[in-house]
């Protein structure tokens, strides 16, 4: 199986998973990237049987709209039934990051607001210690340079990412050269930062279940 089929049978997972918990006014939180378009697509198949959704990006609304699916304001609703999205990397303790789309601010939010964050991943996201992907931080841009100088501080070395300005209006940081061994730490660390808006680390909140696609089929991961 290619990474996309992989993707594709993670997706169509989180539907089998959250079907049964679905119920004609449940609002549902949908996420951003790859996998989670996959999950989009099959979303449109369920449409009838809840009430909306709330999406992470402008991308995500745009194609749930386009399948007919209502797209609700995160102001407008109370609790999500569930979040479903992707991942870049997750330890076991199903601490994610996130954000190589450049949607993490929207996603933590929520993420935050859902009771149950499902998490739909390939294999190639499962690591020991996260922090070989580049941890995205979204910085508020007269802060970049500032905010850069206190991420090398924390070990890392952070790389503009150019030419990427987030929905929210702002700029993306990716740290390299961490190996994050504290998320939780490291996460309230750079939170704590002014100028950053949120980083890509999802340790406080992370996922509370992992559909993890393997080759030899999906298996089912809950924090260890
Ligand atoms: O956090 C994200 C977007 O901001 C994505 O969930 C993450 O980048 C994984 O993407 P993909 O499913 O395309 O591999």
């Amino acid at each position: 199986m290619n990474q996309d089929q992989l993707k594709q049978s993670v997706a169509r997972a989180a539907i089998e998973y959250i079907t049964p918990k679905l119920q004609a006014d449940s609002i549902l939180g949908v996420g951003t990237g790859s996998t989670a378009n996959f999950f989009i697509d099959m979303l449109g198949e369920l449409k009838d049987q809840f009430a909306g959704a709330v999406a992470s990006s402008d991308a995500s609304a745009t194609r749930l709209k386009a399948l007919g699916i209502e797209v609700l304001d995160l102001n407008s609703v109370g609790e999500l039934v569930a979040y479903v999205d992707g991942a870049d990397e997750s330890n076991a303790q199903l601490a994610l990051i996130k954000g190589g789309g450049a949607a993490l601010t929207r996603e933590k939010i929520v993420a935050a607001v859902a009771r149950e964050f499902v998490c739909i991943a390939d294999e190639s996201k499962w690591v020991d210690v996260l922090g070989s992907f580049p941890l995205p931080v979204e910085v508020i841009p007269m802060a970049r340079s500032y905010v850069a100088r206190e991420l090398v501080k924390l070990g890392g070395s952070p790389v503009y990412r150019e030419g990427v300005v987030t929905d929210n209006g702002n700029v993306i940081l990716d740290v390299h050269q961490l190996a994050i061994v504290d998320p939780k730490q490291l996460e309230a660390d750079i939170n704590q930062l002014t100028g950053v808006v949120a980083s890509g680390l999802f340790a406080r909140r992370g996922a509370d279940v992992l559909l993890l696609g393997r080759a030899e089929g999906v298996e089912t991961i809950y924090p260890k």
